[in-house]
């Protein structure tokens, strides 16, 4: 692998006006030689960066196909969904064709959801077992994660499945309350020398205990 190439702006106008030149000049080239652009978006600051500056470039929107590369299993109407963040910043201020942008269905569980999102892909990517975008916008959180996927997860080894439902915090909530970490993980070192830890969990996050 090639090394990284670090660009580094002053603002965050310059990151976004230097970060959607780049998404452009891709979206051209890919059009050029293909006839379309596969592009896969995360959600965090990435969506301000590209709703702020993509609206107003030149380029065939038609042509786009936008994807996830990581998606909260939320309802459409929940402020968290960075499908919809992209749907009312940029889909629909540059006319692109709304099918154009490909959510996954919160209507179906987790599991499901991700099984129904890569059948979406591998319609727009019929011929290879594994697709390849033209281009995959990735954010960093601040512990490192990238995609939902989280420090230590054991979904970093996964080598096969294009498309991986991930569980919230049901992984960490067992790690926290049943694990046997050496370095406790923050919230296993809420510890009250004199008092009670309560934890009150949706199903979801309790879904990994074994002890309940
Ligand atoms: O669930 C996720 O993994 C996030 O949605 C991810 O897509 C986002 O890019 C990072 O969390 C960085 O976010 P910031 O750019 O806001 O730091």
């Amino acid at each position: 692998m090639a090394a990284p190439i670090i660009r580094v702006g002053n603002t965050d106008k310059e990151v976004s006006k230097d970060l959607c030149q780049f998404v452009i000049d891709k979206a051209t080239s890919s059009i050029q030689e293909r006839g379309t652009f596969t592009v896969g978006v995360s959600g965090g600051s990435l969506v301000k960066y590209l709703c702020n500056g993509l609206p107003s470039s030149k380029t065939d929107w038609t042509k786009w196909r936008i994807f996830f590369c990581d998606e909260r299993h939320v309802p459409y109407d929940n402020s968290e969904c960075t499908y919809t963040l992209y749907k009312t910043g940029l889909v629909d201020k540059v006319g692109m064709p709304p099918e154009n942008i490909f959510p996954i269905n919160p209507d179906l569980s987790v599991e499901d959801a991700a099984v129904d999102y890569e059948k979406k892909i591998r319609l727009v990517f019929p011929e290879t077992d594994i697709p390849r975008f033209d281009l995959l916008l990735l954010g960093m959180g601040p512990d490192g994660h990238t995609c939902s996927l989280f420090p230590g997860h054991q979904l970093l080894e996964e080598k096969t499945r294009i498309i991986s439902p991930i569980k919230g915090k049901a992984d960490i909530v067992q790690r926290v309350l049943e694990g046997k970490e050496e370095v406790l993980l923050p919230a296993a070192r809420v510890r009250p020398t004199n008092g009670d830890v309560i934890w009150y969990l949706d199903k979801g996050a309790a879904s990994k205990l074994k002890n309940i």
